[in-house]
This record gives structure tokens, C-alpha cells and sequence, in this order.
């Protein structure tokens, strides 16, 4: 089948309301479209999420995060990550690198919180985060932000599982494992400002990358052409092409992280995407990342290597090498870990 050039849409909302037989045809053909939309471009739209979060609260969202990044230099320097565990805070323009170049964005960062390490006070990722002052709304509305992207994020793992053709219904034990996988979700928020990328810049506004986790939920606002996806296409000289990813009004755009391509065998693939701003708009972004639990071992799903085999018999033979269970956490750190460039001055 030819592969189109926009992200299908997705309505998750048979996933939010309430379980009925009727309502389980409708999650069925929900799995099914993101099964497909996984397998094919590892990103959808997701909508049908109005009942979790109103437009209002969308536009909220935007508006925080855009005026905290219109703050003065100086206030927003109080923030800077490397005065706390050198992740949570705000990064100037310049701070966050993609594959060694300076990635043209400024952001602030939240993640969910981890007790302090005894042994080191600085740890990556541990401690509190660095929440903005001005404006006051910035940390309500972005902390009910946390708690809706919660709701979405359990839906998505239920389709997920549902896709994969594990029995969510019943008890079964690959059900249970993937809840025990998500019992105390990591997450992380990013709000993201960029301007526009000046002609010499030696990056883009953010370079291509795969997201680390399960799903990223990402919420923009309007300015087109800016976020693209490489699509895969063997048949291409260039193994594919870009496409944009230009926002929905009332959908996210939601992408697969590579813990998800690991429980899912390789069947679903965490996929590269990159940004690149350059009309006179200041562009605001807001993806928030739902996450396995800090100490998940993710591994392959027997139903997914199961359905592998069925799909493409010949990946499943004994020249390609079996993926090997990651420990999230300790996989999430070291990407984080290469993700700043604090020389900078200031
Ligand atoms: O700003 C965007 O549209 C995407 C940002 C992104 O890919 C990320 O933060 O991982
Ligand atoms: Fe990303």
C-alpha cells in the first residue's frame, strides 16, 4: 500500500469513556489504526480527547509557556539547569545540542520528581524542579497539564497493548506486565520556545532525534512547516523523505519513544523527527513524554515477537540479533546526558 504523505488521525476516545460491548468494537478499530500508523510512521494524531483536555486549556498552556519565555533574560537565568541536578530548568538558545550541534531553541524542563541521591547531590535528574514565578498560572496550569497527559498516556498504553494483540480484557499475564511497566510512569515536560533560525546558524531548531520513552504527546501552536518526520522508504536512495507535521486544531501529534519499539519487537518504530522554524513567528511547543516507570526492564512482548514472525517470517530468523531488555532508567539518563552543552556563558 502507498504510503500518504500527512500523520493519519487517531480518535483515542473509546479508550477514555465508559467500557461497554459496543464501545469494545470501537477500541478494537482504534488498535487496529494505531497498529497501523505505528508500524508504518512510529507517529499519528491523536484526537477524541476533549473530554481530557478543553481548547481552553490548550490555549492556556501555550500562553504560559510563551509568556514565561517573554520574561527577562536575567529571571529566566535563575532557572538555568546547571544551578540544579543539570536536567530540570531552563536552557538558553544554544544549551541544547542534537548530535554535537547547538540546537536553536530555548526551553524549560520539568521532570517527575525523584528523591535525591544520597551519595550525590547533583545527581542527573534528581531533585526538584525549577518552577517559574511569572507568570503565577505557569506552574497550576502546567501541573494539571501533567495530570491530563496521565489520562492519555495510560490510553495509549492500553491501545498499544490491544494493537499487539494482548488480551486487555481479561487478566493475562503480558496485560499485567505491561501495568507493572507503567505503575509509577516517569515523565517529563518540556516547554519550548524557538525563534525564528537565522540563515547562518550552524544547527536547526532542533535536530533529528527519536524519542527516548513510550509516547510523546505533543502540543504546538499554529505555525506550519516547522515540525517534520522522516518517513521510511527502503526504495529511496535517501532510506526516505520528510514530511511536515503541521498541528490539527483539537489533536496532538503523538509519536512512539524507543521503549515502546522494544516491547513491540521492532514492529513499531520510534521515529527520527526534527524542527525547523524559520517564518518571523516566535513558535511555542509543548511536548510532554509518558514514560515507563524509572526502574522498568522493557523487553520484547511474546505477543509481539509472535506477530512479528507472522508479519515478515524472514525477521524473525537467527541472523538478526534478539533486542535485549533496557533498563529504562538508566537508558533515559544517558540520552539526558549527552542533551546539553553547559559552557556557554552566563
Ligand atoms: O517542538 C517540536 O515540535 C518537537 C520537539 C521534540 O521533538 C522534542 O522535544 O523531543
Ligand atoms: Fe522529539
Amino acid at each position: 500500500m502507498p504510503t500518504a504523505l500527512t500523520l493519519p488521525i487517531i480518535d483515542i476516545s473509546p479508550f477514555l469513556g465508559e467500557r461497554t460491548p459496543a464501545s469494545l468494537l470501537a477500541r478494537q478499530a482504534t488498535a487496529a489504526q494505531v497498529h497501523d500508523a505505528c508500524t508504518r510512521y512510529g507517529f499519528f494524531y491523536l484526537s477524541g480527547i476533549e473530554s481530557v483536555v478543553s481548547q481552553e486549556e490548550m490555549d492556556e498552556a501555550l500562553s504560559v509557556a510563551r509568556e514565561f519565555f517573554g520574561r527577562p533574560e536575567e529571571e529566566k537565568a535563575l532557572l538555568r539547569i546547571k544551578k540544579g541536578d543539570g536536567a530540570r530548568g531552563w536552557q538558553k538558545i544554544g544549551e541544547n545540542v542534537t548530535q554535537y550541534k547547538a540546537d536553536w531553541h530555548e526551553g524549560w524542563d520539568a521532570y517527575k520528581p525523584l528523591p535525591p541521591s544520597e551519595e550525590d547531590a547533583t545527581k542527573l535528574l534528581h531533585g526538584p524542579n525549577q518552577w517559574p514565578t511569572h507568570p503565577s498560572s505557569f506552574r497550576p496550569v502546567l501541573e494539571r497539564w501533567v495530570e491530563k497527559m496521565h489520562v492519555l498516556g495510560y490510553a495509549l498504553t492500553e491501545a498499544t497493548a490491544l494493537a499487539l494483540g494482548i488480551d486487555v480484557e481479561g487478566d493475562s499475564d503480558e496485560w499485567r506486565k505491561m501495568r507493572a511497566w507503567v505503575r509509577d510512569p516517569f515523565w517529563v515536560l518540556r516547554t519550548i520556545g524557538y525563534p525564528p533560525l537565522p540563515e547562518d546558524a550552524e544547527g536547526i531548531s532542533c535536530g533529528a532525534h527519536k524519542d527516548y520513552g513510550y509516547y510523546t504527546l505533543l502540543h504546538a501552536d499554529s505555525t506550519l512547516g516547522a515540525l517534520q518526520v522522516f518517513l521510511r522508504d527502503s526504495s529511496s536512495e535517501a532510506g526516505g523523505t520528510w514530511i511536515n507535521a503541521d498541528p490539527v486544531p483539537g489533536a496532538f501529534v503523538v509519536n512512539i519513544g524507543e521503549m515502546v519499539e522494544v516491547l513491540s519487537a521492532g514492529l513499531y518504530k520510534a521515529t527520527l523527527h526534527r524542527v525547523i522554524h524559520k517564518a518571523p513567528s516566535y513558535r511555542v511547543s509543548i511536548p510532554f513524554f509518558f514514560e515507563p516507570s524509572y526502574d522498568a526492564l522493557i523487553e520484547p512482548l511474546p505477543s509481539a515477537l509472535r506477530l512479528r514472525s507472522q508479519l515478515s517470517p524472514s525477521s524473525s530468523s537467527t541472523t538478526e540479533a534478539p533486542i535485549k531488555p533496557v533498563h529504562y532508567g538508566t537508558f533515559l539518563a544517558s540520552k539526558v546526558a549527552g542533551n546539553f552543552a553547559l559552557e556557554a556563558e552566563g
